[in-house]
């Protein structure tokens, strides 16, 4: 039987790719796709909205509904809209795939409780290049001692909203496993005025904002002499989009839980 996967923030940029990309899946179907009351695309056909061949079902604003529906539910959205649809996904006992940035504590408690009822794959970033370059990250740093100082950057396309990146503090969290260390403790998270020397240890981050630009990360090791960098460019968000689908399909009918894109992955 197909899977069918519904899709929360349909008419977003991620949106409308991961309904193109479950149509283009074998073994898949779109089972709805919803937004918030008051969005000009409601009533439309998802297929239309994704620019392909017609769905035959029409964007709602009922996620109630569409989690009761669907195997899984992919959710790119904002973080107090992902709270509400991880207690759905609880409700209902179905997957979801949370691929939204910029949580903070709270909405990251309710997707733990959340993760008790119904299996939800959390990853800032889905694309296999980014998972692997966390893995690489990890290993580095658990190789190199804090005589090499670490730098993340980051550059995003001029609608995004939150920073860093989902991915960037992923890639931070990534080094500081490998030091032994919390990522909240040795983060710099931005620098202005006279901010004193750098202080051993830390994770600084840089952010860029700008034009259409999809992703990219650098993470740079600098020592005395010489510098490592782990970089990643992403050109199409159909990267995530991959993933996203690749993780609804894992994740329907595991037991319930909060799983990384490396256990989809396998890394
Ligand atoms: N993990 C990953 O691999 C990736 C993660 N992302 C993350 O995904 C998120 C979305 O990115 P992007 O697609 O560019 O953003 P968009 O703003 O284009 O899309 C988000 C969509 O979600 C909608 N939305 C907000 N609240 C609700 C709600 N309560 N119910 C239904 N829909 C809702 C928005 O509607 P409205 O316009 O009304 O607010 C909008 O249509 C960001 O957090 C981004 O960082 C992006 C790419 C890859
Ligand atoms: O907002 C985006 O576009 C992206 N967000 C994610 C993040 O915050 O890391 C992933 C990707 O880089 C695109």
């Amino acid at each position: 039987m197909a899977t069918r996967i519904g899709v929360v923030g349909a008419a977003g940029r991620m949106g409308r790719m991961l309904l193109a990309t479950i149509a283009a899946t074998p073994g898949c179907v779109i089972a709805g796709g919803t937004e918030r009351p008051g969005n000009p695309a409601l009533g439309q056909d998802l297929g239309k909205l994704a620019g392909i061949e017609p769905a035959g079902v029409v964007l709602t604003t009922d996620s109630d509904a569409l989690f009761a529906g669907a195997d899984a539910v992919l959710d790119f959205t904002a973080p107090a809209a992902t709270a509400t649809h991880a207690s759905l996904a609880a409700k209902h006992g179905h997957a979801h795939i949370i691929g939204t940035t910029g949580l903070e504590a709270p909405e990251r408690a309710t997707i733990e409780a959340a993760a008790k009822r119904a299996p939800i794959v959390l990853a800032p970033n889905m694309s296999l290049g980014v998972n692997l370059a966390m893995l690489l990250v990890e290993q580095m740093a658990k190789a190199l001692d804090t005589d090499w100082d670490i730098e993340i950057v980051e550059m995003h396309h001029r609608h995004k909203v939150d920073a860093p990146s989902g991915t960037a503090l992923g890639l931070g969290r990534a080094a500081a496993k490998g030091r032994g260390v919390s990522l909240d403790s040795v983060a710099q998270r931005s620098r202005d005025g006279i901010t004193g020397e750098r202080r051993k240890g830390d994770i600084g981050f840089a952010t860029l904002r700008g034009g259409d630009v999809v992703g990219e990360h650098r993470v740079i090791f600098a020592a005395e002499g010489e510098r490592i960098e782990i970089g990643h460019i992403a050109t199409s968000r159909a990267i995530f989009a991959r993933g996203a689908v690749k993780a609804a399909i894992w994740a329907q009918g595991k037991p319930p839980g909060l799983y990384a894109m490396k256990d989809v992955l396998g890394l």
